[in-house]
């Protein structure tokens, strides 16, 4: 279980914890007492150098499955940061960045499941479809319209919440060339591709409207004259 606990995690979790609460429960109400007992959440089969995949396979710790799935990782991080900034500054814009840091739950669920040793019960768990990919568009379309013309080059900047989410893309930008990698090899499906290529377009977009709602001026790049 401990394979799952970060990526098929919220259901698995969900599961184990609320049996374990039922059976504290039922151990509360009955007449002998037994120890309490908890979930570790280290195993120790990861200190080889090896993990698994969701399809049972063991593979190395540089394998190119779990640099992806590091790189989304991250990427969900940086933006659960810049969700936090969203929050302190008041947007709009907090719930589609929880409900990206969903779907990047679910990217990890099919890049964790590469299909050349995935059974048909595992790719109807963990299939990612082109709906939130068109979502996304969306989303950009309705901020690009709401900005000035971009005629310069941006630096990251325009107060913390623009600039968080400047690394957020950034951090985007490295999860897709770690997914590629795997999507190429015909391992993970091209949605996952195309939903962090337009996500970092969205980032993007997201940053500078953060900057605009909160009357924050964008540094612009300059050339230093030589
Ligand atoms: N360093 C890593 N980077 C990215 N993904 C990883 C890494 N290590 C493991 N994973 C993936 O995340 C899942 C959960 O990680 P976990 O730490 O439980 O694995 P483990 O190292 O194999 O086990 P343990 O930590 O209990 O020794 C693994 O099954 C694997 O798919």
């Amino acid at each position: 279980m401990a394979a799952w606990r970060s990526l098929f995690a919220g259901a698995v979790r969900g599961v184990l914890v609320g049996r374990r609460l039922y059976c504290d429960r039922a151990a509360e109400g009955s007449s002998k007492k037994k120890p309490k007992t908890f979930p570790k959440i280290y195993t120790k089969t990861g200190d080889k150098g090896l993990s698994s995949t969701f399809t049972g396979e063991r593979r190395p710790k540089d394998d190119l499955v779990f640099e992806a799935l590091g790189a989304t990782d991250e990427l969900s991080s940086a933006i659960g940061l810049a969700r936090e900034f969203g929050i302190d500054a008041n947007l709009p814009f907090v719930a589609e960045l929880e409900k990206i840091q969903c779907m990047l739950q679910d990217i990890g669920s099919n890049i964790a499941t590469p299909l050349s040793s995935a059974r048909e019960s595992h790719i109807v768990k963990t299939t990612f479809d082109a709906e939130p990919v068109q979502e996304l568009e969306q989303w950009i379309d309705k901020y690009t319209a709401q900005l000035p013309p971009l005629n310069n080059f941006i630096l990251p900047s325009g107060g913390k919440a623009s600039a968080s989410l400047h690394v957020a893309r950034a951090v985007c930008r490295r999860a897709e060339r770690s997914a590629f990698k795997i999507v190429k090899a015909g391992e993970a499906d091209a949605n996952v591709g195309k939903y962090l290529n337009r996500l970092s377009d969205y980032l993007f977009t997201l940053a500078r409207y953060a900057a605009k709602a909160k009357g924050r001026a964008e540094t612009t790049y300059t050339r230093t004259p030589s």
